[in-house]
């Protein structure tokens, strides 16, 4: 199996970014016009712009795919998705949309896994992770969507209790059926 690429998608904070650290393959950084929460680091967490950077990238055709999700732009450039052809297996974040177009366009090279948890869960993180009631419910308002893409992944992850030994038996079902890929 010829897969370089593992895409996370699910709602806003079902544990994304948790699994993919978990997990710990190297990160694909994306970009966005949304500001650095307390702790995030540019070119780490995210390439930090503004919009009109981003929407010149577009135009230039710089982009894999971009996605406007809760008022802000995101997106994947083509750069950093070449670094994955250079060998071993990367991995990234995306919403739904973004990983509906790294499907179609990268193919059988992206390995699709979807994070669930439920609307009270994801709320309670939201909360926890100090956003205001204005982002919590438009995150959330984009809850039943990403569940419902869900049915597009190659596998799905509860991210409730014991969701770190439940990502443990994922790694080690993931290494036989990554095959040469992951061994790289
Ligand atoms: N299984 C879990 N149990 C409890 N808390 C968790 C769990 N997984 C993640 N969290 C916490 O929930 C918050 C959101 O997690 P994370 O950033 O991984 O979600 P995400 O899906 O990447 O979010 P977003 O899409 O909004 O960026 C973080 O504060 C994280 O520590
Ligand atoms: N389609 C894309 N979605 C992306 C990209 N980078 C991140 N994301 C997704 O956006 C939301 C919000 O992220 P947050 O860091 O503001 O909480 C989340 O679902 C990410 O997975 C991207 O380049 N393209």
């Amino acid at each position: 199996m010829n897969i370089s690429l593992v895409v996370f998608q699910g709602p806003s904070a079902s544990g994304k970014t948790t699994l993919q650290a978990v997990l710990g393959l190297p990160r694909i950084v994306t970009w966005t016009s949304r500001a650095p929460r307390e702790g995030e680091v540019n070119g780490v967490d995210y390439h930090f712009t503004d919009r009109k950077v981003l929407e010149r990238m577009m135009l230039e055709g710089q982009m894999l795919e971009t996605s406007e999700y809760r008022g802000h732009l995101y997106g994947t450039s083509l750069a950093s998705i070449e670094e994955t052809a250079s060998g071993g297996l990367h991995s990234i974040v995306l919403d739904a949309s973004g990983a509906r177009i790294a499907r179609e366009r990268l193919g059988d090279r992206v390995l699709l896994i979807g994070v669930s948890a439920s609307r009270a869960e994801c709320e309670a993180r939201l909360i926890a992770r100090g956003s205001d009631i204005e982002q919590i419910k438009t995150r959330l308002a984009g809850y039943e969507e990403e569940i419902d893409a869900l049915e597009n992944c190659d596998l799905i992850v509860r991210s409730g209790e014991g969701a770190l030994e439940r990502a443990g038996q994922i790694i080690r079902a993931l290494r036989p059926l990554l095959g040469a890929a992951a061994a790289e």
